[in-house]
């Protein structure tokens, strides 16, 4: 017992110094963990928030965007929150967009009330007075525009009025130009799937309005001086994009089917009969409609009578080629063309094809580019020969003006991809028909809102050089590593071997 207890007397471990000191390096260790970990510990997610709204040529909807309040210098993922769709219910045109309010200019703002009473709702109330509100406005607009820029003048001092009494940060309200249109539908459709930030090969965007329609891609033998006006350069994370783009005013699927309804009628007045719609199809309709757009208004038939009959006899080939006359094949000065004269150089990449692309497709079922060109065709065929009374009742719950016009769309987006944008049976693959990414809509507000906040930077941003889990593990592991090395390096007071004392 003597032995033990000298033992426990002469160990240097219980020593005060000894003890002081372990007691000290483990407060510094806990010290030095807590610190680092309250350091780097991630804020509580705290959001911004912007507003964008589509102003198109069919519809206006709303779109409230969100990303965390400390990475808006560029890190942090954009993500669409919440969408309103303006319902217009005593349109007082064909068209409810806010361009129908042409000759009542007032209640266009007024249109709007909904929907921004909704993002008020959706939007924190201390965010709202920092929460930048954009109004962009597409082809619809550059119609009225074009016939009408006083009523276009009014309708934008209703919208601006209305927007102003709201408690964001309104941004302004204006038309984007169609190259604008294209190169935001790419840059949205590329944000979505992290392309831009990983410097990862794009996707193309096409975009098929009810007015116009665009396409946006980046071309490796494109260098923008062919065509200098389809060209618009990025520069987003450290990389350069030369992109090509265009907008094809009139060719939104609604003015196509002007176009197209316009070309017949010239045959001769009082009937068209029309292979693009579903044989028994028949509806009584105004000229004065019809032809009230700057798309077809050069093409009135002078003395004809105010209405016509609209018949359909469902035939898709008969179909095609009538939807080829609205198409001008033949004149191209550059190396390359798609139609109308325009230049469009090879197509490349992978193809996402949004708005009505979607709709119409996918109501079809034909969203599977897997399914060979010859066969989509095939359907499509026996769709549009399929009488109009049975496709009403397949479906009674679908809007008659969208369920009428199933066969003309299909067609128009056939001919428009292969004819038009010249897609083969093998290239028709790349695209997909998309509707959302990652919960966001493909379109051009989100890529738009990015540019006007500065969202994407042209450099890559600087980022730290590990992960804060990464950080904190290793800071960790170097505080033990030191803590031992400073407990060995007491080795002198440690009890040596042979002073153990010997227990009998
Ligand atoms: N079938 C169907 N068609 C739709 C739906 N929503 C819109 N459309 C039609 O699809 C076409 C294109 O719609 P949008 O992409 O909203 O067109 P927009 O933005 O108003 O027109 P632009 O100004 O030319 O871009 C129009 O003819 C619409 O009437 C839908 O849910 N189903
Ligand atoms: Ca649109």
């Amino acid at each position: 017992m003597s032995a033990q207890r000298e033992m426990k007397e002469k160990n240097p471990w219980h020593t005060p110094v000894t003890i002081i000191i372990t007691v000290i390096g483990v407060i510094a260790i806990v010290a030095l963990v807590t610190v680092a970990v309250l350091q780097n510990r991630p804020f509580p997610q705290k959001y911004k928030y912007g507003i964008v709204l589509d102003a198109g040529s069919s519809h206006t909807a709303l779109y409230i965007y969100e990303w965390p309040a400390e990475k808006d210098n560029n890190t942090g993922r954009v993500e669409q929150t919440h969408s309103c769709k303006i319902l217009v219910e005593n349109a007082l045109a064909f068209c409810p967009g806010i361009s129908s309010y042409a000759s009542a200019p007032s209640k266009a703002g007024q249109s709007l009330t909904e929907c921004m009473q909704e993002a008020v709702q959706r939007v924190p109330e201390k965010r709202r007075g920092e929460t930048p509100l954009y109004l962009g406005a597409t082809a619809g607009m550059r119609l009225l525009n074009m016939e009408n820029s006083a009523a276009s003048d009014s309708v934008f001092q209703s919208v601006k009025k209305a927007l102003q009494m709201f408690p964001f940060s309104y941004q302004g309200a204006r038309i984007l130009s169609g190259q604008e249109e294209g190169a935001f539908g790419w840059v949205t459709v590329n944000y979505l799937d992290d392309r831009l930030k990983q410097g990862l090969e794009t996707t193309g965007a096409l975009d098929l309005g009810g007015a116009s329609t665009q396409i946006s891609f980046v071309s490796d033998n494109y260098n923008g001086s062919e065509s200098p006006s389809n060209s618009v350069t990025f520069r987003l994370y450290g990389n350069d994009y030369n992109l090509y783009t265009h907008s094809f005013l009139c060719y939104g699927k609604d003015q196509a089917l002007r176009m197209t309804l316009a070309h017949q009628s010239q045959a001769g007045p009082g009937t068209v009969l029309d292979p693009c719609f579903h044989p028994g199809y028949a509806e009584i309709k105004n000229y004065s409609v019809l032809y009230d757009s700057p798309c077809v208004s050069d093409r009135k038939p002078q003395g004809a009578p105010a209405t016509f009959n609209h018949t359909g006899n469902g035939n898709f080939l008969e179909c095609q080629k009538t939807i080829k006359n609205i198409f001008n094949f033949t004149d191209c000065k550059y190396s390359r063309c798609s139609f109308n004269g325009v230049f469009q150089p090879l197509l490349q990449g992978p193809f996402g094809a949004f708005s009505a692309y979607y709709f119409v497709m996918n109501f079809l079922n034909l969203t599977d580019t897997s399914i060979p060109l010859d066969d989509v065709k095939e359907k499509l065929k026996r769709y549009c020969a399929t009488p109009w009374n049975q496709i009403r009742q397949r479906h009674p719950n679908i809007k008659l003006k969208y369920l009428a016009e199933y066969c003309f769309s299909g067609t128009y987006i056939l001919t428009l991809l292969t004819e038009g944008y010249n897609f083969t049976s093998e290239s028709y693959s790349d695209i997909k028909f998309i509707e959302k990414i990652k919960g966001s809509d493909a379109g051009w507000t989100l890529g738009y809102m990015l540019n006007l906040t500065n969202m994407i930077p042209a450099e890559a941003p600087d980022s730290p050089p590990l992960p804060h889990a990464g950080y904190v593990s290793i800071v960790t592991v170097i505080a033990v590593l030191i803590f031992i090395l400073f407990i060995l390096s007491l080795r002198p007071l440690w009890p040596s071997c042979s002073k153990q004392p010997q227990i009998v």
